[in-house]
């Protein structure tokens, strides 16, 4: 299984007195793109990033990537010859080194050669030209956490593992730095393990989706087919909602709308400036999507899409359901009240209208 990554750990956390937490997980990620590690606090999130860090002793543990292993009975690389990046919530750069002087010693600590053009290929994917000779005290926290991540690029890892990188930042830095992270998920060719307890977060960036529960693994998947499961523990409440990815297919320059295509239909959205062809991801909120039993006439809906019902599960608020809908080749979820679901006598198989009040381009 070349080109995944193969995991088994189990990690036991005695608490006197108290509840123990084991973390038993055994099974295999993409060796590409960024996967998500989602799940509630406590879960075992951070103990997973460990374990794959070495940082974290494990009663049993096994670590293949992309063919090579890294641990194994009898075996266990240490940390330091993991080719490995991490980055944490807080960027953890040297106050008394200037950026540039960051970069420098974590390039010469991992040993490895590092040419010039790797350099400047990760100074400008990360923006941080400008600030190369400022130190951490002078910059911004999304400018320190840029610094932090092009560190960890320049080891040429092999894996990167990034907790909440994001989470001590506000929104404002945080939809700063969040271009940078698409734009390194591109153009570098590295699996990305990525924390995150914010579901806009994953569903910008993720491509594939590991949910933690209780230190096991509840699921994991198509990141935009896990959003649309209710057997799962997400419990996202008013940001249920799923993510489809598609085409931009026409601009409507007089209305400001774009024309997306995407498996199961096409979806009139307001024109975010993408040009034509384009693949871009939108978001549907649960909460934005109605159902009727016929297709209506006037309403100020610009999205009526012919569906099915697949499944109906329950809600955090008890006052609502969630229904799963099948939309050609994809699903979307609406967010009902019971009463509605009863009242339109709703059962998995039944074709409906959904009717979308609003969809948002992920960015
Ligand atoms: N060194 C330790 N000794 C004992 N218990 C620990 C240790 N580290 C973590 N734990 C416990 O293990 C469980 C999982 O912790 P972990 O930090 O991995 O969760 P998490 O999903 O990352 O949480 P959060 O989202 O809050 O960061 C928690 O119950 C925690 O208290």
């Amino acid at each position: 299984m070349a080109g995944t990554i193969q995991i088994q750990f189990r990690v036991d956390f005695p608490s006197p007195g108290g509840n123990p937490f084991r973390l038993d997980v055994n099974t295999v990620l993409p060796g590409r793109g960024i996967t998500a590690i989602f799940g509630r606090s406590g879960s075992g999130k951070t103990t997973l990033l460990r374990c794959f860090a070495g940082l974290q002793q494990a009663d049993r543990a096994r670590l293949v990537v992309g063919g090579e292993t890294w641990q194994d009975e009898g075996l266990s690389l240490p940390t330091h010859k993991r080719p490995l990046g991490y980055v944490f919530q807080e960027a953890s750069l040297f106050p008394h080194l200037s950026a540039r002087g960051n970069l420098d010693y974590a390039i010469k600590r991992a040993g490895a050669e590092c040419p010039g053009e790797l350099i400047e290929r990760v100074v400008s994917l990360m923006g941080i030209g400008p600030v190369l000779d400022r130190f951490p005290g002078q910059m911004s926290g999304g400018e320190r956490q840029r610094v932090a991540i092009a560190r960890a690029l320049l080891i040429r890892p092999r894996l990167l593992l990034m907790d909440e990188p994001l989470a001590s930042l506000d929104t404002a830095r945080k939809q700063e730095i969040l271009p940078y992270l698409e734009r390194l998920r591109s153009e570098f060719d590295m699996p990305i393990l990525y924390v995150s307890h914010s579901i806009d977060e994953v569903a910008r960036l993720a491509d594939h989706l590991l949910m933690l529960d209780g230190g096991r693994v509840a699921a994991q998947g198509d990141m935009p087919e896990m959003l649309s499961r209710l057997d799962l523990p997400l419990r996202l409440g008013e940001e249920t909602g799923v993510v489809l990815e598609g085409r931009v297919l026409e601009r409507n320059e007089q209305w400001h709308l774009a024309r997306v295509g995407f498996a199961g239909g096409e979806l009139w959205l307001r024109d975010g400036g993408d040009a034509l062809d384009r693949q871009i991801r939108v978001r549907i909120l649960a909460r934005d999507v109605s159902l009727a039993l016929e297709p209506q006439g006037e309403t100020s809906i610009l999205n009526r899409l012919p569906v099915e019902v697949a499944a109906i599960g329950p809600d955090s608020d008890e006052a609502m359901a969630l229904v799963r809908l099948q939309c050609g080749a994809r699903h979307i979820v609406a967010r009902l009240t019971r009463r509605s679901v009863d009242h339109l006598q709703l059962v998995p198989g039944k074709k409906v209208w959904a009717q979308i009040k609003s969809v948002a381009i992920v960015k």
